[in-house]
This record gives C-alpha cells, sequence and structure tokens, in this order.
C-alpha cells in the first residue's frame, strides 16, 4: 500500500509504521479507535508533521498520507458529479502537531471540496491526553446557498469514539438529497473573477479592467462571489493563472459555492480545459462572457446569424476529446445561444451550421447592398454615433430624433444598429446611425463577426465620436476606441468628439483639458445641455466640407448639370469637345455620384 505525501529523508522504519497503519480497522459507524489514533499521533511526534487517514464507511482505512490534508488526492475517491451533493462515503482523520486540534481554514476547505462525511482534527494535550475536533455539513444552507457546516470539541478523543456517525451520515444525505431537487435547473450562476496584471504592457490597470468584467459579468446576470488578481510577466502555459492562485481559487469555490470563474484575459483551448479540469466547475473568459451578453441581446435577423457565427467559431477548438466540460455541466453563461435553443456542442453538426449560417449572411448582405444603393440615391449624409460601450449613443440619438431606442445603463444595450432621418435647424438634414458600443480587449473575432453592422460606421461620412466623460478611464476608452475604428480601416474618417455627460462634471478646466486639441464639444444628453450647439456643429461640418473637383460630364449627361446647379455646387463651366468641363464644390456626401466623371 502506498502512502501519500512528501516522503524525502523519512527513514524506513517510520515509513514502515505509516504502511503499518493500512492494517487497522474501525468498527462500522465509528469515527476512530484508540489504537488508530495513537499509531498516527506516535508519527507525529516523532517527525512534528501532520498525518492524514482516510477511511470508508466499511471502515476500511483507504489512504495514508504524510502533510497537509489539504493536499490530498484520493484515486478510489471518484470526483462526484457536481450536481450531486450527497456525502462522498469517505472521512478523514488527521493529526495537528502542535495539539491545537481546531479545524483550519484549509481543513473546512477540503471538507467541502471533497464532501467528506467527516472531517476530524486529533493532537495531544498535556492534561487530558488526546484530544479532537469534528467538523461535518449540517445538510443545511445559509440565505447565500452557502452550504453551512458544523464543528464539535474540542473534546476528549474518547468522546468522539461514541457519536454514531451512520446515522449522522444519514440525515445529513437526506437533507442534501432534498436540495438536489431544489437546486437542479435554476441554479444561480456564482462566479469568482480572475485576472492577471502584465507590469507595463496595459493601458488600463488591472482594477479598472477588473471592474470593467464585474460589469459584464453583472449584465450577463452572474452573481459575483469572489475575486483574484496577480501580478505576472507572462500568463502561465497550462493554467493561465500561476500554480498558487489556482490553489487559492480551488478553496474560495469551497468557501463560496460558486460554480463559474471568468478570466479578464481569452484562455487557451488547453488553459481553459486544464482549469475546468482542476476546478471542476465551468471555466469562460471574457470573450465567451461578451459573446453570451450578445447572444442575449442581438434582436435582428443578421445580428443574431452573427453572434451565433462567433459563438460557433469560438466554441469548436475547444471541444476537447469528451466534449466541452461546458455541456457537460449544464448551461448558463457561455452555452446560451442568440435563439431559443442551447448552442450545438457536436463537431460535425457545429461544420453544417457554420457552412449554413455562412450562407443566409451571405444572402443578407446582398438585400443591404440594395437599400444601400438606394440610400446613395438619396444623398443624405451619414452621420455614425460611434464610442465605448454606455458612453450614452443610444440616449444621444433619441434626445436629437425624438425616437425611442433602447437605452440602458447596462454594458451593450445596443446591438444592432438603427438610423433615423434627422433634419437639423438649418434644414441640413442628416441620417443618424446607433452603433454597438465598443471596449477594450473586444475579441477580433467579434470584430469580424460584426464587420457587416459595422459597415454603417465604414459608409459613414462623419463621425460623432461619443465620450463618456464621468468616466475616469475616458482616455483609455478613446484609445479602446480608436482601436477598433482602426480595424475597421476607418479612424481617419472626420471625427467629432461628443463628450457626453456633462452634467456630471462641473469642473470647467476640466472640459478644456478634455477638448484640448481635439474637435470637439461637451454635451448632455441627458439633460439636453448643448445639443444645440452639437447639432450646428454637425451642420458646420457638412457646410464646411466641401470638395472640389474637376468634372467632364458628357454632353448626353446634360441632366447632371442641372442638379449641380440645384445643389448651388458649380464654380466655373467650360465647353470642350468631349462634354461640359465644370469646376464644382460639392458637399463630401454628394462627391460619389460625380466621382467616375472627375478628371484627376
Ligand atoms: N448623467 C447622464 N447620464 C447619461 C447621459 N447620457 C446617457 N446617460 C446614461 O448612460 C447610460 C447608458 O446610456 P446608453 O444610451 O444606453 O449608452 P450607449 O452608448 O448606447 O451604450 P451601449 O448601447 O451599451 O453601447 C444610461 O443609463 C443613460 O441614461 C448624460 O448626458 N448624463
Ligand atoms: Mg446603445
Amino acid at each position: 500500500m502506498q502512502v501519500n505525501g512528501d516522503l524525502a529523508n523519512i527513514k524506513t522504519y517510520i515509513l514502515d509504521k505509516l504502511k503499518a497503519i493500512y492494517e487497522l480497522s474501525v468498527p462500522i459507524g465509528q469515527l476512530s479507535t484508540k489504537e488508530l489514533n495513537e499509531h498516527m499521533l506516535e508519527i507525529t511526534d516523532i517527525l512534528e508533521r501532520e498525518v492524514a487517514v482516510y477511511i470508508n464507511r466499511q471502515g476500511r482505512i483507504v489512504q495514508v498520507s504524510l502533510g497537509d490534508a489539504d493536499t490530498v488526492d484520493l484515486p478510489e475517491f471518484q470526483r462526484q458529479a457536481r450536481s450531486d451533493r450527497r456525502l462522498s462515503g469517505i472521512r478523514c482523520i488527521h493529526t495537528h502537531p502542535s495539539g491545537d486540534v481546531r479545524l483550519s481554514e484549509p481543513d473546512l476547505s477540503s471538507l467541502r471540496r471533497l464532501r467528506f462525511d467527516c472531517m476530524a482534527a486529533i493532537g495531544r494535550h498535556h492534561k487530558e491526553g488526546v484530544i479532537g475536533s469534528l467538523g461535518f455539513f449540517t445538510g443545511e444552507q445559509n440565505d447565500e446557498g452557502v452550504e453551512e457546516l458544523s464543528q464539535l470539541g474540542p473534546v476528549k478523543a474518547k468522546v468522539l469514539d461514541q457519536i454514531n456517525l451512520n446515522m449522522l451520515v444519514t440525515v445529513v444525505n437526506k437533507k442534501l438529497g432534498a436540495q438536489n431537487l431544489k437546486n437542479t435547473d435554476a441554479e444561480e450562476e456564482r462566479a469568482i473573477l480572475a485576472g492577471v496584471e502584465r507590469p507595463g504592457q496595459q493601458l488600463w490597470t488591472i482594477e479598472e479592467s477588473m471592474a470593467e468584467l464585474a460589469r459584464l459579468a453583472d449584465t450577463a446576470g452572474a452573481k459575483i462571489v469572489g475575486q483574484f488578481t496577480q501580478r505576472k510577466e507572462k500568463p502561465d502555459a497550462a493554467f493561465f493563472l500561476g500554480k498558487g492562485k489556482v490553489s487559492e481559487i480551488a478553496m474560495e469555490i469551497q468557501n463560496t459555492n460558486a460554480n463559474l470563474l471568468i478570466l479578464d484575459d481569452e484562455l487557451t483551448p488547453s488553459q481553459q480545459h486544464n482549469l475546468e479540469q482542476t476546478l471542476g466547475i465551468k471555466v469562460i473568459d471574457r470573450t465567451a462572457l461578451i459573446l453570451d451578453i450578445f447572444a442575449q441581446r442581438a434582436r435582428s435577423r443578421e445580428g443574431k446569424l452573427q453572434v451565433e457565427l462567433a459563438q460557433l467559431r469560438y466554441n469548436l477548438p475547444r471541444l476537447g476529446g469528451q466534449g466541452l466540460v461546458l455541456s457537460r455541466l449544464g448551461g448558463g453563461i457561455g452555452t446560451r445561444g442568440p435563439g431559443e435553443t442551447k448552442l450545438e456542442v457536436d463537431r460535425r453538426r457545429i461544420y453544417a451550421k457554420i457552412h449554413d449560417i455562412e450562407k443566409q449572411i451571405e444572402g443578407l448582405k446582398k438585400s443591404r447592398h440594395l437599400h444601400r444603393a438606394r440610400r446613395k440615391e438619396s444623398r443624405i449624409p451619414l452621420v455614425a454615433l460611434v464610442g465605448y460601450t454606455n458612453a450614452g449613443k443610444s440616449t444621444l440619438l433619441n434626445k436629437l430624433t425624438g425616437s425611442e431606442v433602447f437605452a440602458e445603463d447596462k454594458l451593450f444595450a445596443t446591438l444592432d444598429p438603427t438610423t433615423r432621418h434627422l433634419v437639423l435647424p438649418e434644414k441640413q438634414e442628416i441620417l443618424l446611425t446607433d452603433t454597438v458600443g465598443f471596449i477594450q480587449k473586444l475579441p477580433h473575432t467579434l470584430v469580424t463577426a460584426f464587420r457587416a453592422t459595422l459597415e454603417e460606421v465604414q459608409e459613414a461620412d462623419m463621425l460623432l465620436h461619443v465620450v463618456d466623460c464621468s468616466n475616469v478611464n475616458f482616455e483609455q476608452q478613446i484609445a479602446a476606441v480608436i482601436e477598433v475604428l482602426k480595424e475597421l480601416g476607418a479612424e481617419t474618417k472626420p471625427t467629432l468628439y461628443v463628450f457626453n455627460k456633462a452634467d456630471r462634471i462641473d469642473n470647467d478646466n476640466l472640459r478644456q483639458q478634455m477638448l484640448h486639441d481635439r474637435e470637439g464639444i461637451c454635451i448632455s444628453a441627458r439633460t439636453g445641455e448643448n445639443l444645440a450647439a452639437l447639432q450646428a456643429k454637425i451642420e458646420g461640418f457638412f457646410q464646411e466640407n466641401q470638395i472640389k473637383l474637376t468634372l467632364l460630364i458628357p454632353y448626353d449627361k446634360g441632366g447632371m448639370i442641372t442638379e449641380l446647379h440645384a445643389l448651388n455646387a458649380v464654380r466655373s463651366t467650360e465647353y470642350v469637345e468631349q462634354g461640359t468641363l465644370v469646376e464644382v464644390s460639392l458637399p463630401v456626401s454628394e462627391k460619389d455620384k460625380y466621382l467616375p466623371y472627375s478628371k484627376e
């Protein structure tokens, strides 16, 4: 029989003593025996180290180990399904060399984690002799859903051996069994958040990024029960986090009953798999979390298709030999598709579905192109609201156009672009379009997926970059938005910065600072402050942003000359052999139609 733990430098005669423990047994229903206790304590006295034994309900000793009770890993002891809350059928008795037999935090944590029938610590007391204390599940949960533990002792070890263990186990299991029925299905998602700070690598402090992750998790409907961060030059290849941090989290999972771990950065499929295997709970990353929120929020047919496609592509490399751990662990965040159904987890069916969705998106694209051609025809310039999520884009659109686009104090309130027609005070007409908010670490897969939706941004004649200036990170948010604009090839578009939520700041200096060398304005979409000035600025832009062209219009396109006059665009006219040569000054929004005739 094998003895577990760190056995380096252990003398053979002590090793033999440890092995001899396997010869002992305990009467059914009794915690321990005097003989077993003495045997363990004798070794502890010599080595000043913990000795732990694990006993099954038949009273057979299934494992002996030297060292922390916490580090035990019992091979015989099959880990139960997460949903099975009953006791494991194994109990642990271990020694405390100090003689202080109260159960420590790690003791209680492994009691929870391994769902022992009970856990006892024993030691020697100078007067009382061998004493011990006992911890066990009561079978009840507190209001937070955390299972309660009860402790008995310290008392003489003899007293502990009088407890009827069979009775205890039966009663507790009965209560736990009743809860099993209650808990299945509607199980709430209790999340622990974790992130790694890479010194000198990030624009955002780890606290800021974690706070945002918490908001995302909250938006997705998870309850946050713990948070861990760590400084690390580069993420661990196997676990993303360091081993020590993983153990700390394992302990916290037991203490808080968490069933979900969310990492603030994108995990590789193998890191995700390893963490799930080690911790026994579902593990997702920021990308999966954002995808999940998108899945819940997409409304248009195209939006839904785009999200589902991104989710399927994200999940594909994460399907291990035995299938996604996610799928084994049931539903919730990361498994919800945009439709009624759960996300597909069968590899072959995923391929088929991806193919199918790509075809559908292609079809929708065609009809959108038609739509866009018609819009160009109308010659009304397109202005796109872009900005960080929750900056107030939808609120501004509503305020300016008197519409009621969904706006909410949640991240990613808007997913589908909405376009409204607006006539500005000086009669300039524009189309104003609201778009999905951006976020730092916006996964590349998502930018690609939403490229179609974001075509509105690429097509726009002007961008209104809405900034929540009451957010302390607004500069970083601006930088994050510019990053995404770059990916879309839209960073050089004429942009007006709209510093929104000015009602929340009354410091004039700050207002000046914000604007510094940016073309911008401070407004409040909520109170309406400066909205008239904003409209004037937009209008001014279209009046200013005229483009000068020399056109050669063939004589059979005479109608165009009439149109150009109607636009008040003609600056000079000359008749040459191939047609009319006109110098025009056109609003930028008009140029597309005439570019084919440009001489340049
Ligand atoms: N105090 C204040 N709050 C505002 C202002 N404008 C918007 N908000 C609030 O900010 C929150 C987010 O507003 P939304 O309009 O949904 O923001 P959004 O940019 O469309 O967000 P996403 O669609 O999630 O990208 C809401 O709770 C608004 O009421 C403002 O000028 N002042
Ligand atoms: Mg919005």
